[in-house]
């Protein structure tokens, strides 16, 4: 661990599979990786993982760089923009791949096996039955030139395995989990390469992080256990081995892990719902990682807190509650130009709504009790709407309230208001005077008449912006509905 901190220029990385739209659990590894980056003074890379073609249109790729940018990370080396170590696509790197192979190769620490898919089901099946973990029992280690070329005459593709030593323990430092021990004898020697020639996983991850200078490995926990055997490709290539750091995974409601493959809510979904990206990246950072602020915090004041050490073991699910609690403190910070802007982004029937000219006074009244665009449309409505009472979109409780005022108020809150010429102030006094109600008597009936809610922006607030035409008109139709 101590030799982390020796690192001088921290270079972290993001290295997806464009297989699908980020989903929260990508994101937070993403977001994690770069503020480690940015914290440091570091870099960050992206690199495109993007072997499994069939899985990979071209649609993800656009869709990451997207879903990246929305978030707020910026990358110094990435498919897009090139960089020293490039290409930043693995598809364009199977060239360099084939070179490492041959090292290895040439110094007998992997070799070619033609086992077939039966062969190993085989073997796997009398080991289980022994009550042993299956692994590759090691057949083709020893097949000499000869067996070798038989074997490809019949026309058999093989894999190339790694020769993993038959003795000794590998210690795997992880700056989450701490150190670990491998006997190397349990692991076998396992696939680099495809019989399609095609890399396996955890080959073009590790050498690709060694080339491209990557120090700092942040990736999820699903990957703790490629761990070992990329320290040993590594160790053999006589590469650099970056410092490890595995995040716990993000569950979804059913509990289970988070993944493209099972569509899981994307980043997209968040960003069409309206959320802000600054309180996404406060909500992503602060899950499963400790900072002592408890406010909204910009990205230089996120990067600064961040540290590998206050990442946390538990594994993290996704609560809508916490991340209203940032949008909402997000929204706190926009002036009221900017949350109109906000609102008005995405096209939507708002605009229609809010009348021209009323539009700061509404974002002004409304702003406190909106979390999102929709719920702005909402007000909007209620404010707005050419509607009688009886047309509003009602809540229980508001009926309740209205039912506790006499049949007599309403006419009464109906011609007092007319007389304040619609000044709120006013109009209560008077009201408070005349019906002998006051408090929450008096002014629940007139939120419940005026808006069909008992709960929402001030009364005062809103007032101006219903007009008097039409809070008469709700006042006067009450009675039409109780
Ligand atoms: N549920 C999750 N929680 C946290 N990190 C995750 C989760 N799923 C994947 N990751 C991390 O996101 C990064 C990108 O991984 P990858 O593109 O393979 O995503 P994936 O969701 O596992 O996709 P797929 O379903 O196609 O395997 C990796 O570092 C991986 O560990
Ligand atoms: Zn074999």
């Amino acid at each position: 661990m101590a030799q982390y901190y020796t690192i001088m220029n921290l270079k972290s990385r993001f290295a997806p599979s464009p297989t699908g739209y980020l989903h929260l659990g990508n994101a937070r590894t993403a977001l994690f990786a770069w503020l480690a980056a940015r914290g440091a003074g570091g870099n960050f890379v992206l690199r495109l993982e993007d072997t499994d073609q069939a899985r990979s249109p071209e649609i993800y790729e656009k869709a990451l760089f997207e879903d990246l940018q929305w978030l707020g990370l910026d990358w110094d080396e990435g498919p897009d923009r090139g960089g020293p170590a490039g290409s930043y696509r693995q598809m364009q790197r199977l060239e360099i791949y084939q070179k490492y192979y041959g090292l290895l190769l040439a110094a007998e620490q992997a070799y070619p096996c033609y086992c077939s898919p039966e062969d190993l089901a085989a073997e796997r099946a009398v080991q289980k039955a022994a009550g042993k973990a299956p692994r590759y029992g090691g057949r083709c280690r020893h097949l000499n030139d000869d067996q070798r070329q038989a074997l490809a005459a019949q026309g058999i593709q093989p894999v190339l395995r790694f020769r993993v030593p038959d003795t000794g323990m590998l210690n795997v430092p992880d700056r989450v989990w701490g150190e670990r021990s491998y006997a190397l004898a349990a692991l076998g020697d396992f696939v680099i390469r495809r019989s399609d020639g095609s890399p396996a996983f955890f080959f073009a991850n590790a050498v690709d992080d060694a080339l491209m200078g990557v120090n700092l490995v942040l990736r999820g926990e699903d990957h703790l256990s490629n761990t070992p055997r990329q320290i040993l490709i590594l160790q053999a290539l006589q590469l650099p081995v970056p410092a490890y750091a595995h995040l716990p995974l993000l569950l979804g409601g059913d509990g289970q892990p988070l993944s493209k493959r099972h569509g899981a809510a994307s980043l997209r979904d968040l960003q069409s719902e309206g959320y802000l990206p600054v309180a996404v990246r406060n909500y992503l950072a602060r899950l499963g990682h400790h900072y002592a602020a408890s406010e909204l915090l910009d990205d230089a004041a996120l990067a600064s807190g961040f540290a590998v050490e206050n990442i946390s073991r538990a594994p993290g699910h996704f609560d809508p509650v916490q991340l209203q609690h940032w949008q909402h403190l997000a929204l706190q910070e926009l002036t009221d130009a900017g949350l109109w802007g906000w609102l008005t982004a995405n096209p939507g029937p708002l605009r229609d709504w809010v009348p021209q000219g009323q539009e700061m006074a509404f974002v002004a009244a409304v702003r406190a009790n909106i979390q999102l665009p929709g719920d702005a449309l909402d007000w909007a409505r209620r404010c707005f709407a050419d509607q009688a009472f009886v047309a509003l979109a009602k809540e229980e409780a508001a009926l309740l309230a209205l039912a506790e005022a006499p049949a007599t108020f309403w006419p009464l809150a109906e011609r007092l208001l007319q007389e304040s010429a619609g000044d709120y102030r006013i109009w209560t006094k008077n009201l408070q005077q005349e019906s002998g109600r006051k408090g929450k008597s008096l002014f629940m009936p007139l939120r419940a008449a005026l808006t069909g809610l008992c709960h929402g922006p001030e009364l005062a607030a809103l007032l101006p912006l219903i007009g008097m035409e039409r809070a008469c008109e709700r006042l006067r139709t009450v009675p039409q509905y109780l």
